[in-house]
Parts: C-alpha cells; sequence; structure tokens
C-alpha cells in the first residue's frame, strides 16, 4: 500500500439510533502518523462512530471506506471471559483480529502491560484495570499500518499502565500507523480532535 494514502475516511457520515439523528456531515480523512481525539458529550455518538468506522452498523447517510484494511476495535467493555486464563483471553483475542497467536507473541504483547506474571491467573480474579490491560495487549500484536479505534482506552488504567498505553500509541503512529480514540481525558499524545458537540 501507497505510504501516502488515506488509512480511512469518513465521507459525510450520519449516524441515527432509533427515531434520534445522533450526528451527520462528518468528514475524516485519516493518513499514517494521524492521531484524532473524538470528543463529544455523553450520548453525542462517539461509540456509534468508532463501530460504523469498523464496518459495525449501517449509516443513515454518507460512506466509510478503509483502504488501510479492516481496523482494530477496541470497545469501551473488556468482554473478556471469566474462566479463561489471561493468556487464553488474549490468545482468544488475536484469533478474532486474525492476528498472529503464537505464545512469544502473547508473551510480548503481555508483557508491554506488565501481564507476564499473570499469564496462567483467570479473568475473573482480575481487577478492572488488569482486565483493561490484558483488552489492550492485543494492540501490541497488531500489524503496523492497521488503523486503530479505540473507546476510552485509558479507562480504569493507573500510571503506569496509561504509560504503557500511550508508549504502544506513540510507537504505533511512527510505525505508519493511524487512531481514532474516543476519550473524555485531557489529550497525553498530540493529535487533531473531532468533536461531535461541534456546530
Ligand atoms: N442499541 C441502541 N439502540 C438505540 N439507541 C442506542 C443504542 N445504543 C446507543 N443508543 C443511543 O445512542 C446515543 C449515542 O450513544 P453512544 O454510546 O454512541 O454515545 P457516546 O458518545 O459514546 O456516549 P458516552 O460518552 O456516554 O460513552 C445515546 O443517546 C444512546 O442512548
Amino acid at each position: 500500500m501507497d505510504p501516502s494514502a488515506p488509512a480511512l475516511q469518513l465521507n459525510a457520515l450520519a449516524c441515527r439510533r432509533g427515531t434520534r439523528l445522533l450526528f451527520r456531515g462528518v468528514n475524516l480523512t485519516m493518513s499514517a502518523g494521524d492521531l484524532v481525539w473524538l470528543r463529544g458529550r455523553n450520548g453525542s455518538g462517539k461509540t456509534s462512530l468508532l463501530r460504523l468506522a469498523a464496518g459495525l452498523g449501517r449509516p443513515a447517510q454518507g460512506e466509510v471506506v478503509r483502504p488501510g484494511g479492516t481496523p482494530v476495535l477496541l470497545g469501551h467493555t473488556n468482554a473478556l471471559k471469566d474462566e479463561l486464563t489471561v493468556a487464553e483471553s488474549l490468545h482468544f483475542l488475536l484469533g478474532v483480529h486474525g492476528l498472529v497467536q503464537d505464545a512469544a507473541t502473547v508473551d510480548a504483547a503481555l508483557d508491554r502491560f506488565g501481564l507476564a506474571n499473570r499469564r496462567h491467573q483467570r479473568i475473573g480474579q482480575l481487577s478492572q484495570g488488569q482486565r483493561r490491560r490484558v483488552a489492550l495487549a492485543r494492540l501490541a500484536a497488531s500489524r503496523s499500518r492497521t488503523p486503530w479505534l479505540l473507546d476510552e482506552p485509558h479507562d480504569g488504567l493507573d500510571a503506569e499502565g496509561t504509560q504503557a498505553l500511550d508508549a504502544l500509541l506513540a510507537e504505533h503512529l511512527r510505525c505508519g500507523g493511524s487512531v481514532l480514540m474516543a476519550s473524555h481525558q485531557a489529550p497525553s499524545l498530540p493529535g487533531r480532535v473531532l468533536d461531535l458537540d461541534a456546530p
């Protein structure tokens, strides 16, 4: 793929939930190295926009173009099964995204989020922040140029977890990836803002 080509485009996108039009006329072009902070009040449609960008659901108007391939969508909830171990969970998540699932990849990804010594622990025995780390670890095994769509990824993380995530985000952007991130937190990395509350 041409490195200067867009990885993800939203063209005049509109989203309806029930009878409510959440947003319309949203345009966004994400290229290699782009970080976009998706802002908006509670209920403005950030999660809905990320889902449309990932190809889940149909827009009321407009289109999503994904020249960079299928994005990795990391939802607001962790969607992990209590009875699986940390390593089994990550192995499963990598499979869902069609990523390499070998033991070395799993161990390296867990290590990035300080989970190497918890690989045999069951999810049901972890704290919320530790579960968030397991969910995030899949990003460490993602292909370099894949667009990442992240819904409140910092939620539940302590300072060390936040630092690990921000380091991974910066690395992904340096390697030609792109990130669209719904967040209520103050920007910790330089990027553009897409504000769904803007008139
Ligand atoms: N399955 C659904 N059916 C109907 N309406 C829905 C559904 N899911 C969400 N909505 C509505 O769509 C609107 C936008 O929800 P969404 O989760 O996209 O907002 P958000 O900006 O991510 O909010 P938050 O900041 O609270 O996470 C809300 O008013 C919500 O009630």
